[in-house]
């Protein structure tokens, strides 16, 4: 495994932002870390890039321990923060050469990193033009180009197509998998399901800073084996709730404190979603809005945490 993340462990004072993630990425593997605002994402990529030191627990990268050869280590390792880690006022390829430098490389070595590193993210032919000139999207993919200019074999990437137009999104989801296919290992972090369904072959999902759940995108929808209902009501459930968990078919019902959103899991939504809105209409509860959510990885991920992967943005 050219990754291996064992037992990792991180808390902010009181706060456990990651409590016991352990998994392995394969070279060639784009894998999957899913989870809503504040899971622990962030400071699981930053305790993969050395750049926050584990509580409890050990990275090794490619064999090698990062705690113990971190220079070493670190030189394997292409992280591409959520924040953008580009100079305005330089062009894409003066930034590249400002990291590249950085890494050690220089002369040919490097102008062939900068031209290949440009040809990955689409960028090849705006090279020369000041970063300010840039769309956000495009800004991104420089932030992109910039984790790879010293070839690592693992890159991570952390919410990489937050804000982006699809033109660069689909630009930086084909400069992914390109970089798979020769056998580098990614990491890929997100809050959006059809960007990991589309792109990862395995899925971690993290809610808490824990691992709930772990498997290919299919394995993980035929785990759950129903769907979800999920309904916008205009005043507090309270004793209805109990006859909507006892329809027929439901699983369970939760209700979200303060936003009027209930979610049903129900082995046959379609059926259930019409005899909610029965129960519904016979309690006199206003509802404002309907969702169907056939078995996909949100109706996985609501199951196992009882929360939408977006709630809080
Ligand atoms: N430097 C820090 N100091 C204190 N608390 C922190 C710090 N960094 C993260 N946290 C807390 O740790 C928890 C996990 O945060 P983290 O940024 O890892 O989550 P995330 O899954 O990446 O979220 P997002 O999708 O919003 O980036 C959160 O409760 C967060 O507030």
């Amino acid at each position: 495994m050219l990754l291996d993340a064992c037992d990792l462990h991180k808390s902010y004072g009181e706060r456990q932002a990651v409590a016991g993630l352990t998994f392995q990425v394969a070279a060639g593997e784009i894998f999957g870390l899913l989870g809503p605002n504040g899971a622990g994402k962030s400071t699981t990529i930053k305790m993969l890039a050395g750049l926050v030191r584990p509580d409890r627990g050990s990275v090794r990268v490619a064999g090698l321990e990062l705690a113990r050869s971190a220079c070493e280590a670190k030189r394997l390792v292409g992280i591409v923060p959520q924040e953008l880690a580009v100079y305005p006022g330089l062009s894409a390829r003066d930034n590249l050469a400002f990291w590249g430098e950085l890494y050690g490389l220089s002369g040919r070595r490097l102008a062939e990193r900068i031209g290949a590193v440009l040809e990955v993210v689409g960028l090849a032919e705006r090279g020369r033009e000041p970063v300010e000139r840039f769309s956000g999207g495009m800004q991104r993919r420089l932030n992109l180009a910039i984790g790879l200019i010293h070839e690592p074999r693992l890159l991570l990437l952390d919410e990489p197509t937050v804000g982006v137009d699809p033109q660069s999104r689909n630009r930086i989801f084909e400069g992914i998998e390109q970089l798979s296919r020769a056998g580098m290992a990614i990491v890929y972090t997100s809050h959006y399901l059809e960007e990991v369904e589309r792109l990862c072959r395995r899925v971690a999902i993290v809610d808490g800073g824990r691992l709930v759940a772990e498997g290919t995108p299919a394995q993980l929808q035929s785990g759950a084996g129903h769907g979800l209902v999920v309904l916008t009501v205009q005043q507090p459930l309270e004793e209805t709730a109990g006859a909507l968990a006892a329809l027929a078919g439901v699983v369970g019902v939760h209700q979200e404190e303060g936003s009027g959103r209930v979610t049903i899991a129900a082995e046959r939504p379609q059926q259930v979603l019409v005899a909610a809105l029965e129960v519904l209409g016979k309690a006199e509860i206003g509802v404002l809005g309907v969702q169907l959510i056939e078995s996909s990885l949100e109706a996985v991920f609501l199951q196992l945490t009882g929360r939408s992967l977006r709630d809080e943005s």
